[in-house]
């Protein structure tokens, strides 16, 4: 795109600490025109830029209250107050602006309408039991005038609520219907133009009137990124309160980062930011779009404001990288087909490793020994990334770098000791051992109680107590459980067995009895086949992409338990690496993150582990969005890069870098 800064450059007040601006940066420093957008590539500067832009206005005497900032994730959040701050903002100044993500800056404009506090349910199994209630209503509604096109999903397909959660997600980011200015019924016809069926249609309309507590200004709880879209609903149709205190009305500036993740219903709020005038600076790389489910779409980087508000956009060039060198430069020019250079000051140095499956040629071995080089040449781990395309990869690096007492700090994901179906096995096996005494941390205990709720929907029976709800009954035996574990056999004889269907009473017997019993290889491996892990996951995990985190999980975990002779002997390894892991814990540690987590950050050292077929890019993502993670994870390096790719099995990123 042609750059186009038209009127002549005014002198910037502002002088940064940290870094000497170059003059495409001054350019969009003290840029006179009302719409700045500046599309490039990763490591270009645009966060930095954009706080050099906020740092002038502050200058020259607006208040830091009156500038808006919006991201699309916390992390992003994050990296540009941290940028303002390396600019040499001084910490209380940057405090007083207003940095947010879209949904938080929607959450918070909507709170006075909402009256009391509207609940947050980000998770798709929060959302299942509204699905299936809306599901019934439709099927149920004697007056349906087009019964033949309704394809009524069976009771329990959690498949079809996953895609329903995700369409649910999709239409909302697109503001599919309030878009299409359909007025009148909902008809086969009109669920085809939207591009879902009549039966999903018929559904949305239920579930957000259920959702919507049958009134529009009082939603019963919110969804990932439901608040983004009512605000934006509500700008469209009522508009708002001119009274509405929580609205930015005095806001001078407004700056988006990551504008690549915009949808439509964060476009309208935007638009609605940008009347009367406002100066406006928005930041992006059309290339790290990665929310394409929720409606991400590059056009709001390029045409759309121009086009729903009349204004000029002014483009502002950012040429060349300061965050890697020319060599890794080339590789983003081979891998993306489009021109990437380099301005940085220092040097890249670039690694592929080829590992074997085990041994130490693996990539976990190969990985650690670059870790301990690092810390042997006296660098910061916590200037260190290991960057995963899925949680499940965690399984067999944790471990690694715990016996390797490597400290790490997961960012976008849990330790892998702290997963749900992790924490479930962990409790067969304290019942199997009847050793839950020896797992010291009550949190964790109440976590291991609460995945036995979680997974067997756990009925609380209690005799005299019948004047309590089942949520008291359950947090009285969670509580009970949690402080004394000697009575956990009991609780999993006398509520989880009692409370489950007999099936499942049958398998969860069934494999602490084998838990008991087996020794050797293949004993967790055996346990699990008896508790068929699988079906427990698919009752409770609503999304494939989930179920299959759990599968890969419990994989990692009966690879570990090969090295045990005993269940209990491998219980008591797991209880003893949480301890280990907390007694690290005190040091920083090596950052150990999910690729989809890390946009907007650098590291000195980028570790991408586990660039195999069918691992990344990965088998359920679209092809043109992991290029695009691929994309985001190289480039978040700075001075070393080092990708870990399978001997027999490389990823094909891999072959594109050249
Ligand atoms: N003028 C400069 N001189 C030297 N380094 C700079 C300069 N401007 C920015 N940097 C550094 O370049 C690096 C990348 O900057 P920044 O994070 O702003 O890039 P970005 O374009 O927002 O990246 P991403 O697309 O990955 O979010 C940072 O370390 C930043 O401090």
């Amino acid at each position: 795109m042609q750059p186009t800064p038209s009127r002549a450059p005014r002198p910037a007040q502002f002088v940064p600490r940290a870094i000497e601006p170059t003059d495409e940066q001054r350019a969009i420093q003290t840029a006179t025109e009302n719409t700045l957008i500046v599309q490039a590539n990763a490591g270009a500067a645009k966060t930095t830029t954009l706080a050099l832009r906020m740092a002038e206005s502050w200058s020259r005497g607006v208040s830091p209250q009156d500038c808006l900032a919006l991201t699309y994730t916390g992390e992003a959040r994050q990296a540009l107050a941290s940028a303002l701050s390396h600019l040499g903002v001084p910490a209380a100044v940057v405090r007083q602006f207003r940095i947010d993500t879209f949904e938080s800056f929607a959450q918070s404009v909507l709170r006075p309408l909402d009256g009391a506090v509207v609940p947050a349910r980000p998770n798709a199994e929060d959302l299942k039991p509204l699905v299936w209630q809306a599901i019934e209503q439709v099927a149920g509604n004697e007056d349906e005038r087009w019964r033949d096109a309704l394809q009524i999903p069976t009771l329990g397909d959690d498949a079809a609520v996953e895609e329903f959660l995700k369409l649910c997600l999709n239409l909302k980011g697109r503001m599919a219907l309030e878009m299409s200015g359909h007025e009148g019924a909902v008809t086969p016809e009109y669920a085809e133009s939207l591009g879902v069926s009549y039966t999903q249609l018929k559904v949305f309309k239920v579930y957000e009137r259920l959702r919507r507590g049958g009134h529009p200004d009082h939603p019963v709880f919110r969804g990932p990124m439901d608040a983004v879209h009512d605000l934006a609903c509500l700008i469209r149709s009522e508009g708002l309160p001119p009274s509405l205190v929580s609205w930015p009305w005095r806001a001078r500036l407004v700056m988006v980062d990551e504008m690549h993740d915009m949808n439509q219903a964060m476009h309208e709020v935007l638009m609605k930011l940008l009347e009367g005038n406002r100066f406006f600076c928005g930041v992006g790389d059309a290339d790290q779009v990665i929310h394409s489910a929720a409606g991400a779409e590059p056009r709001f980087l390029a045409d759309a404001i121009e086009r729903d508000s009349h204004r000029r956009i002014a483009r502002y060039p950012l040429t060349a990288s300061f965050r890697f060198d020319a060599g890794l430069a080339k590789w983003v020019r081979r891998f993306k087909g489009k021109a990437c250079s380099s301005a940085s000051p220092h040097a890249t140095v670039l690694a592929i490793h080829s590992c074997a499956e085990a041994g130490p040629d693996s990539g976990e071995a190969r990985l650690v020994a670059d870790i301990r080089a690092w810390k042997a040449a006296r660098k910061k781990l916590s200037s260190f990334a290991v960057l995963l395309r899925h949680p499940h990869q965690s399984v067999a690096l944790e471990n690694a770098l715990l016996a390797a007492e490597i400290p790490y700090t997961p960012s976008g994901l849990q330790s892998y000791l702290m997963r749900p179906e992790i924490l479930l096995v962990r409790g067969l096996l304290a019942v199997a051992a009847d050793r839950f005494t020896s797992m010291d941390d009550a949190t964790t205990r109440r976590k291991v109680v609460e995945a036995f709720v979680f997974f067997c929907s756990v009925n609380i029976q209690a005799d005299g107590h019948e004047h309590l709800s089942q949520g008291e009954l359950l947090q009285r035996a969670v509580d009970a459980v949690t402080d004394n574990p000697l009575i956990l056999a009991s609780f999993f004889e006398n509520q989880v067995l009692r409370g489950v269907d007999a099936a499942l009473a049958r398998r969860l017997r069934a494999a602490v009895q084998v838990a008991q019993r087996e020794t050797g290889p293949g004993m967790l491996t055996k346990v699990l086949d008896a508790l068929r892990m699988d079906l427990l996951a698919a009752s409770v995990f609503v999304e494939k992409a989930r179920r299959e985190e759990v599968r890969g999980n419990l994989q990692g975990l009966m690879a570990s338990a090969e090295r045990f002779s005993t269940p209990a002997e491998f219980f008591q390894s797991l209880n003893d690496a949480e301890v280990r892991q907390r007694q690290l814990k005190s040091s920083p540690g090596v950052v150990l993150a999910h690729l989809v987590s890390v946009k907007g950050l650098e590291f000195d050292h980028v570790a991408l582990p586990y660039l195999e077929q069918g691992e990344f890019p990965s088998a359920t993502g679209q092809p043109w969005e992991e290029d695009n993670l691929f994309y985001v994870g190289i480039t978040r390096a700075r001075k070393f890069l080092s990708l870990y790719a399978h001997r027999d099995r490389p990823s094909p990123f891999v072959a594109r870098l050249g």
